[in-house]
């Protein structure tokens, strides 16, 4: 079939209103709007909306990207922050088209937010519970964050959370992520807290690889085998990784998320056509796109669609695939796994001819 470009743009954008988002990161996702709310009610922090969101044609080193989160905490840092923030990123979420959603965040210390760990996933969690009594049409679900520069016993401390919750927040908790710079610390510290974590059926999605010469440490993470990679940008050897690398992913079918505008905006890739989603989309390895920091990077969901779509010529029915393949690579249980498999199913009849 033949059709002109702006229609394709059209059904585009239309079948890329049923999509699922597995990596998006509490707070970088705050839009423009929310944080014109927060910026109000905390004038004497005297921050300006230029602080907090790097514009399109921007860029930023990944120092700069990580000085951004630096202030979002200052603005988001109590109880009623947290609810406030996780209820309007889900909303938005939602009216972008995502029908699923995995939100991680990591709890902070208690002397930063005047709020314990606990009480601080129990917050994010309400956000869920709200959204769902409001009938928002999205399924939600949490990871809690490791920030890698915390160290060891912090690590640990948070997987016990993460255990404590997985039990008693009705399936609510399904993982946990390990984030934060990636130039500090070391993987290999933490490998007990992960695997303890894996042990007792937490899954695992980490930042692998998210800049060059961390071979021994993705080496290292990727035996655990992680459930799913985040980024992954420098894994094959034409940046630097290796073989064995590649190999360990492929032959464990790691699915990797893939966030164009986050990595561009961050330099950690020159440009959208030389994005490493092409290297594992080749190869047929499950590939998601993915957000990372919707707010701080100005991006959404149906957005990352179009860009890969029209970087990589993308056809309508591979666009479709790439959003179904997503539900398969979720932490959700079988049960909601069919669900969204069969929404989709409905919908694509109207969509694709
Ligand atoms: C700098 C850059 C290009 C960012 C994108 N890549 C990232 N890499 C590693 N950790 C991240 C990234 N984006 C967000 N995070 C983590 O998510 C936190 C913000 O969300 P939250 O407070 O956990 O709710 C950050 O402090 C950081 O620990
Ligand atoms: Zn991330």
């Amino acid at each position: 079939a033949c059709f002109f470009y702006s229609e394709f743009i059209q059904t585009l954008s239309f079948y890329s209103k049923l999509v699922s988002e597995l990596h998006a990161h509490l707070n970088g996702s705050v839009s423009f709007e929310t944080m014109e709310k927060l910026i109000a009610r905390k004038p004497h922090l005297n921050i300006k909306h230029s602080m907090t969101a790097i514009r399109n044609g921007q860029h930023r080193t990944l120092d700069e990207c990580f000085q951004v989160f630096k202030v979002i905490h200052q603005l988001v840092d109590s109880e009623e922050d947290i609810l406030m923030v996780a209820k309007a990123v889900i909303q938005e979420f939602a009216a972008d088209g995502v029908k699923y959603l995995e939100l991680r965040s990591t709890p902070r210390e208690e002397t930063k937010t005047g709020l314990s760990k606990r009480r601080y996933i129990e917050s994010a969690i309400e956000a869920i519970r709200q959204c769902k009594q409001e009938d928002v049409d999205i399924e939600v679900r949490f990871l809690v964050a490791i920030d890698r520069r915390n160290g060891p016993e912090v690590a640990m401390e948070t997987v016990k959370l993460a255990e404590d919750f997985m039990l008693s927040s009705d399936g609510l908790i399904v993982g946990l992520d390990l984030s934060g710079d990636p130039t500090v610390g070391h993987g290999k510290d933490l490998l007990p807290a992960l695997q303890r974590a894996k042990n007792c059926g937490l899954k695992l999605a980490l930042h692998l690889s998210e800049i060059p010469s961390q071979k021994e440490e993705s080496e290292l993470l990727l035996d655990l085998p992680p459930d799913r990679i985040g980024h992954g940008t420098f894994l094959h050897p034409e940046v630097g990784g290796s073989d064995s690398l590649v190999d360990k992913v492929c032959k464990q079918n790691i699915p990797i998320e893939l966030c164009l505008t986050s990595n561009v905006k961050g330099q950690t890739v020159p440009s959208y056509d030389k994005h490493h989603f092409q290297y594992w989309y080749e190869r047929g390895h499950p590939c998601v796109l993915c957000t990372d920091d919707k707010g701080v990077f100005c991006t959404d969901l149906s957005q990352e669609y179009q860009l890969a779509a029209s970087t990589f010529g993308l056809s309508q029915e591979a666009v479709w695939h790439l959003s179904q393949q997503a539900i398969q690579c979720s932490f959700a249980p079988e049960a909601v796994k069919q669900q969204l498999e069969q929404k989709w199913a409905e919908l694509r009849p109207r969509v694709l001819n």
